[in-house]
């Protein structure tokens, strides 16, 4: 089989698990550790003390990092061969999922944001995954001396909203009313994904201009000051880069090939009356919750084969679909702290990981498109928006007011929901009536065997009423 035909595959869901080293505080309170890591044997034990007997549970990963590992451990170890499988045409997704304050942020983005790249274009050893996925993607295009684009989006997901983090100044620094107001639609792009209408797209040409787009997008998050972390996120982040990279076949024809790697960095998993989130916050921490309950479901359901996936109950689920259950080859970080004050949502954590590894994927390499074909959708693309601009200057668009156009929109989504539903029955509805038809078949079948035994004992019997008849006679 070729290679490609082997990476086309189901493959699951790879999840690895972080445990970060013992905080500050936890070392001030001397507070008990109860998760241990064997990194070589890729297993974590939870030791917990129940009626006084001690229990151990042991889980096994993908890979596993104690607190000793560096971050450029983890990244060689596990994400390199991620970066190259989008250097060579696939989307890829990797997202930190884990408690607030376990190193979800250290993990994905590190230390160097304000940093950047040290001399000699080193990165500092605290630097993530995001800028060394970044690093390496530039070295590898440099390297590979071809022509090349690079461009990236950053948005936040909060309170089920999406708002770009890469908009311009004028529009981030609104009071936040306005800024929800400018939430970005999520819609469906007619080819089975979903695209964030008006979403910023930089191009970009070399790392440390990545580096001060994730810098001045981080800066935008919003945070919420919790009990148990000050700078604890509230909101879901995606930072996205695609790569458009020029080949030529041996006849002379060129090609662009596409990869995307997709950068996730959850919301803390957390109980919500735990982490000291109050009234205020209520929808806040209630929205961070669907998100992430609706995760959850589309675990369980692809987990449990399902035949109803509710990617469409959440925002993160409908931005995530391809990668759970689809055509994205996905890693998970699962992130924990060894202390005992985070036993029950290391736990719980550790649960929630451990089934994710259960998700098959089908990773397909995106199709090479041919420059001509690229350029034509390119200026297919510019007359549509210029067609755009056009409408909303001179107003001869079609104008609709903004209660009457969100009606229509709960009506779309409902009537989608309805139809989504339907399929499920009519596919429900059809799996019985061919069991009710091969029923009705093997019973058609009994009852002419039957009817065949029931003629020839007839004819038995026949024969045998003659035959007395005939010896009565004869008698
Ligand atoms: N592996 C690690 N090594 C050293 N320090 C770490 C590690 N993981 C996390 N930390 C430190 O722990 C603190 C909390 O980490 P971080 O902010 O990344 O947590 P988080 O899970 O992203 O939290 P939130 O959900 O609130 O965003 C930070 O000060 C970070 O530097």
């Amino acid at each position: 089989m070729s290679s490609r035909a082997d990476k086309e595959k189901a493959v699951n869901v790879q999840v690895l698990l972080r445990c970060r080293p013992f905080s500050d505080e936890e070392l001030r309170s001397n507070a008990p550790q109860v998760v241990t890591c064997n990194d070589y044997q890729r297993e974590v034990a939870v030791t917990q003390t129940i009626a006084a007997k001690q229990i151990d549970r042991v889980f096994t990963f993908d890979k596993v990092f104690g607190p000793t590992a560096r971050q450029r451990d983890l990244y060689d170890q596990a994400i390199i061969p991620i970066v190259n499988e989008v250097l060579e045409g696939f989307n890829c997704t990797i997202f930190a999922y884990g408690q607030t304050g376990t190193g979800k942020t250290y993990t994905m983005e590190g230390e160097c944001r304000r940093a950047k790249s040290g001399p000699d274009g080193q990165l500092p050893s605290d630097a993530g995954v995001i800028p060394r996925a970044v690093k390496q993607i530039f070295d590898t295009l440099e390297r590979q001396n071809t022509e090349y684009s690079v461009k990236v989006t950053f948005l936040e997901l909060y309170n089920e909203e999406i708002t770009d983090l890469l908009a311009p100044e004028e529009i981030s620094k609104v009071a936040l009313e306005e800024r929800q107001k400018k939430a970005l639609p999520l819609m469906e792009d007619g080819k089975g994904g979903v695209l964030v209408r008006g979403l910023e797209e930089e191009i970009v040409t070399n790392c440390n201009e990545i580096f001060s787009l994730l810098e001045r997008g981080s800066a935008k998050r919003r945070t919420a000051e919790t009990l148990l972390n000050k700078q604890s996120s509230r909101s879901h982040s995606l930072f996205s880069i695609t790569i458009h990279i020029k080949e030529a076949t041996p006849e002379g024809e060129e090609l662009i090939k596409c990869g995307k790697l997709n950068l996730v960095d959850l919301a803390g998993s957390e109980n919500i009356s735990r982490s000291g989130a109050r009234e205020g916050r209520a929808r806040e921490a209630g929205e961070i919750n669907k998100s992430l309950l609706t995760l959850g479901r589309v675990i369980t359901a692809l987990v449990e084969h399902l035949g109803h996936v509710p990617y469409r109950d959440s925002k993160l689920t409908r931005l995530l679909r391809d990668s759970l259950g689809g055509r994205t080859k996905t890693c998970i970080i699962a992130t924990v702290s060894p202390s005992v004050h985070c036993l029950e949502e290391t736990l719980s954590t550790l649960d929630y990981a451990h089934r994710a590894k259960s998700i098959k994927n089908r990773p397909e390499v995106n199709q090479k498109m041919m420059k001509s074909t690229l350029i034509k959708d390119l200026y297919g693309e510019i007359d549509r928006l210029k067609a755009e601009v056009y409408a909303a200057r001179e107003k001869v668009g079609v104008y609709i007011p903004k209660d009457r156009y969100q009606a229509e929109e709960n009506e779309r989504k409902g009537m989608a929901d309805q139809i989504e539903q339907m399929t499920v029955s009519l596919e429900t509805n059809q799996k019985q009536i061919s069991d009710l038809q091969e029923k009705y078949d093997s019973e058609l079948q009994h009852s002419a065997e039957l009817r065949k035994k029931l003629e020839a004992t007839e004819v038995n019997n026949i024969f045998l009423i003659s035959y007395d008849h005939f010896m009565f006679f004869m008698l």
